[in-house]
């Protein structure tokens, strides 16, 4: 049966307790609310978590990215075994996912995540993911879990992606919790405040950056706390944290995750005529292009920088950063085909 797609991202200080250990009455109490939503939808868990988990079983831990990788190592076994003790009770098996980046700018390589995803869910499997820390080095790394389930969501085109946080939803100015944001504009922006949580790496400013990311695609996003019954449903039937309305809807899967590829490993600058083109809906010349950065290949997703230094889309390249280059100074080629191009506005 095709259900919609709920992500629940969980982050580290929301399922830890004030020592910073995984604070399992928490994951007793998500795993009851998960198995009985999992009736109504196909869920992805995204969980942070494993960095804390680990970290004690180092000797001289001073928070190092090497440090950071190898106590995630240590530490995802630690979390899927209790996600597993707890969701088991329900009838639930767990199954944990390791991502990279590159498993979103390839399209093919997501598409094998995706079925693999849907084996899960005709099995009553819970995905849980994280991010693959041990491999993913400072270029590779995705920005946080808050990007990471931002993606997964635009990807698997989910009717909502809910993030729990500690701080209870999304606070105005008197750190009162927002409970509808119809459009995150600046005013909306003006309320971040730059606080984060000792334990994760997101804060409000990256959930914000991914909720209008993913809003913008015709996602709803709730940002909401764990407190009280049946955090999850109370936030998804809009009666507890702050439920973000979706902007548009008119987006295909496919252009959907073209543009969960806005975070990638490469960036084209367009010059002014090619930016107006591609308004006018036709392909992307490399004449257009004025100059390129990062490595990345054919088929893979890049952003697409205006002179004005805004991101402005995401396109699926036809030629490698290698190609294109020499192609820049020789001739005029179809970089990307309208049909792989996504403009955010
Ligand atoms: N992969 C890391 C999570 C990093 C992260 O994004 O943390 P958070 O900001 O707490 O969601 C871990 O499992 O500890």
């Amino acid at each position: 049966m095709q259900l919609p797609v709920l992500v629940i991202k969980l982050g580290s200080a929301v399922i830890s307790d004030s020592q910073g250990n995984i604070d399992e009455k928490i994951i007793r109490k998500l795993a009851a609310e998960v198995a009985s939503l999992s009736k109504a939808y196909h869920i992805v868990l995204v969980s942070s978590g494993a960095v804390g988990s680990g970290k004690s079983f180092f000797k001289k831990y001073k928070g190092s990215l090497v440090e950071r990788k190898a106590a995630a190592a240590v530490g995802n076994p630690i979390l899927i075994r209790l996600y597993d003790r707890y969701c088991s009770k329900h009838g639930i098996t767990v199954a944990q996912a390791l991502c990279e980046r590159h498993h979103f700018s390839n399209r093919a390589q997501f598409l094998q995540l995706k079925e693999t995803f849907h084996e899960f869910w005709r099995n009553d499997i819970l995905p849980v993911v994280n991010e693959n820390d041990l491999v993913s080095n400072v270029e590779l790394k995705f920005s946080d879990n808050d990007e990471l389930a931002t993606l997964l969501a635009l990807g698997f085109d989910a009717d909502t992606l809910v993030i729990c946080t500690s701080v209870g939803g999304f606070l105005d100015g008197e750190k009162k919790v927002i409970p509808v944001v119809s459009t995150i504009d600046q005013s909306v922006m003006g309320y971040i405040s730059n606080e984060k949580s000792g334990l994760g790496l997101g804060g409000m400013l990256s959930k914000m950056t991914f909720t209008r990311l993913a809003t913008s695609m015709g996602i709803r996003v709730s940002i909401t706390g764990l407190a009280g019954k049946e955090p999850l449903t109370r936030s998804l039937n809009g009666l507890q944290g702050t439920t973000f309305k979706p902007q548009r809807s008119n987006l295909k899967a496919r252009q959907k995750w073209l543009a969960s590829g806005s975070i990638t490993l490469g960036e084209l600058q367009l010059d002014e005529g090619a930016e107006k083109a591609l308004h006018a809906r036709k392909s992307l010349l490399s004449v257009g292009v004025k100059q390129l950065q990062g490595a990345f290949s054919a088929g893979e997703v890049v952003q697409l920088r205006n002179t004005q230094e805004t991101i402005i889309g995401v396109a699926k390249v036809k030629l490698g950063a290698a190609d294109l280059q020499q192609q820049l100074q020789t001739r005029n080629v179809l970089a990307a085909h309208a049909d792989d191009i996504v403009l955010f506005d």
